[in-house]
């Protein structure tokens, strides 16, 4: 109960609060509605409740100390020296269980530890919490919605890629660019294509219900992601022959092909990184790519080099002509011998010339790439496979093996030539035979991977037949010089580079003691003879010239010693970039916009993925 003085206080103040608001109530009962609320007894009751409440949290009981239990085994001892009646009650009552449990509990307040111990939370909170996603419906007009959507092929989320201005989506203001859809009515979009997504959409009679998680989430991953920078070593490193290495015990070994995470870059001459997956260890240092260049150049003194030493080839030569089909027993349209452009004195590569001019070791190799994890989806197009090596080396064979073993799983392009057809030569099966004006006109429009001229006539290998084997679902096989991957090193055919390196000198004589090439017409009127000496000098000389200017965008390295290890090894690494399991691509491809269709169709629209309707 409220005593006399407090409920005298609380009442005028409700009066006061009443002639305050007299003046402001129209109606008389609005007026006698508030009094009777005000003045109600059980209201006062609160207002006193409260202020004791209020009272008693300021006087709330403060633990004299938060360890009391320790207290008691000192005090025992002390107590036990004296033999007075009341010391020895004391003694036994602290040594009762209940006192120590009290004493326990009163601990366990004074510490705060009743509060409840909850679990850590999960990892991937951010990509499961609720709060993340939004349900998004879309009414249905006769208007297209207006947004594209592509596949981050990194993550494999179905991504809004644009929205069109005016569009429905852009005026329902509930979309945005960047939004991952997870479903679509419903149904989600797990392992689903774009392409099997714009039916979902299409079939929506009235309303289109999307669960969307917000870009803004996504561009909070995307930023945690943007820390995390792979990158693939392009050289071995072993701190123990490193004599610049302030601390070989942190310094990290790694081997060519090693994906590393780099942690630090700051600074500028030894980074931190680890090997990617290897959570648990610390960073190591690294040689960072300035330091790397620096070496380099300090190895090339005669970098500056004159203009003018890498003379363009007077004529791109092409040798053809040998059918495998003859050699084999398998016909394979396309599959020619020798067909690598400027293969001889081409791209400046002769190795002959290169160190007469003194040219060799000029190119700084980085020593890294940057690269992005990638996992091909069951619906996306085979990586576009190029087998590049030294003239001789076995290329050709290589890739003939691969046709024979699988002939539904590796594809090769039928070459462009502009010369007149041939007896029993059929157009798109052993040749596309164009008009010199239409070969012209298509390299003016850079529709060539390679291309050159021999006796007169182009040959070439065009992108619209290497698309024409990947829309087949077939890993394509071109066999080229490296100077030329640059002119396929995109997103749009995430070219898979195999270089096929020539073993040592004494295994090269021993594994080719049999072996016949076809030599090139200038020297033998494109007849079949053996090996020489000068052969394999030139084979492995052009071998670390290539190794040397292109090996930064080489995927693989086969060693072509043994032809059966070699050809397992290549298979065994084209099955693997064929699967489902976690690639590197370089950074510099950024996200791949595509998912399926020739490629000649993802140059003409980014998005590849039309407006819904
Ligand atoms: N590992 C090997 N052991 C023995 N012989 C081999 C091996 N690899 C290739 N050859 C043989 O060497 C010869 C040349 O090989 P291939 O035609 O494949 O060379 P290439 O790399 O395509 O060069 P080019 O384009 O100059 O012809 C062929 O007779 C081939 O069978």
């Amino acid at each position: 109960m409220l005593s006399r003085t407090e409920h005298r206080g609380v009442c005028s103040l409700l009066s006061s609060v009443m002639s305050g608001t007299e003046a402001h109530a129209d109606r008389q009962e609005d007026y006698r509605f508030l009094h009777s609320m005000l003045m109600e007894k059980k209201l006062h009751l609160l207002f006193k409740i409260h202020e004791r409440l209020k009272r008693f949290e300021k006087r709330g009981p403060i633990p004299a100390r938060d360890q009391a239990s320790t207290l008691v085994p000192n005090l025992v001892d002390e107590l036990s020296n004296y033999s007075t009646v009341q010391g020895e009650e004391l003694l036994s009552l602290l040594c009762e269980p209940h006192f120590k449990s009290l004493l326990w509990v009163h601990d366990a307040v004074a510490q705060h530890q009743f509060e409840p111990q909850l679990p850590p939370l999960p990892e991937n909170i951010l990509e499961e919490s609720d709060d993340s996603v939004k349900i998004v419906s879309l009414v249905k007009s006769a208007e297209p919605l207006g947004a594209t959507i592509r596949r981050d092929c990194s993550t494999g989320a179905i991504l809004v890629a644009r929205i069109l201005k005016g569009g429905a989506a852009d005026k329902s203001g509930l979309i945005h660019q960047g939004d991952e859809l997870r479903e679509v009515n419903g149904v989600s979009l797990d392992h689903k294509t774009p392409q099997e997504i714009l039916p979902l959409l299409a079939s929506s009679q009235r309303e289109v219900k999307l669960k969307v998680i917000p870009a803004d989430v996504h561009t909070e991953q995307a930023a945690n992601r943007k820390h995390e920078l792979f990158v693939r070593a392009l050289l071995d490193y072993d701190p123990e022959k490193d004599p610049c290495v302030p601390c070989r015990e942190v310094a990290l070994t790694f081997r060519r092909g090693d994906v590393l995470q780099v942690l630090s870059k700051e600074d500028d001459t030894w980074w931190q990184a680890r090997h990617h997956g290897d959570h648990d260890s610390w960073a190591g240092l690294i040689p960072s790519e300035q330091l790397h260049q620096r070496r380099l150049a300090l190895q090339q003194p005669q970098a500056l080099f004159p203009s003018g030493c890498l003379q363009p080839p007077e004529d791109d030569e092409v040798e053809e002509d040998v059918d495998y089909g003859a050699i084999s027993g398998v016909r394979v349209a396309g599959q020619r011998r020798s067909f690598r452009l400027g293969r001889r004195g081409g791209h400046g590569t002769d190795p002959r010339r290169r160190r007469a001019a003194g040219l060799e070791g000029l190119t700084r190799a980085p020593a890294y790439l940057e690269v992005v994890p990638f996992r091909r989806g069951p619906k996306d197009r085979p990586r576009l496979v190029l087998l590049v090596g030294s003239p001789g080396v076995g290329v050709s064979e290589l890739q003939r093996r691969l046709l024979v073993s699988d002939p539904e799983q590796y594809g090769v392009t039928v070459p462009y030539t502009s010369r007149m057809t041939r007896i029993k030569e059929q157009n798109g099966v052993d040749y596309y035979f164009v008009s010199q004006r239409q070969f012209e006109e298509d390299i003016l429009n850079h529709r060539f991977i390679e291309y050159g001229m021999y006796r007169g006539h182009y040959y070439g290998t065009s992108l619209d037949s290497v698309a024409e084997v990947m829309a087949e679902g077939k890993m394509c096989l071109v066999n080229l010089h490296p100077a030329a991957i640059k002119s396929v090193y995109t997103s749009e055919f995430r070219p898979y580079v195999v270089f096929v390196r020539p073993p040592r000198l004494e295994e090269l004589r021993f594994t080719r003691r049999r072996a016949k090439f076809i030599c090139p017409p200038e020297e033998g009127s494109g007849q079949a003879r053996t090996f020489s000496e000068e052969d394999f000098e030139d084979m492995i000389v052009s071998a670390e010239d290539m190794e040397t200017e292109h090996s930064h965008m080489f995927d693989k390295v086969v060693v072509n010693g043994d032809l059966t290890t070699a050809f397992r090894e290549l298979r065994a690494a084209l099955e693997q970039a064929s699967g489902p399991n976690l690639q590197w691509l370089p950074a510099e491809w950024g996200p791949a916009e595509w998912v399926q269709g020739p490629p000649a169709e993802a140059r003409g629209s980014q998005d590849h993925v039309a407006g819904w309707r």
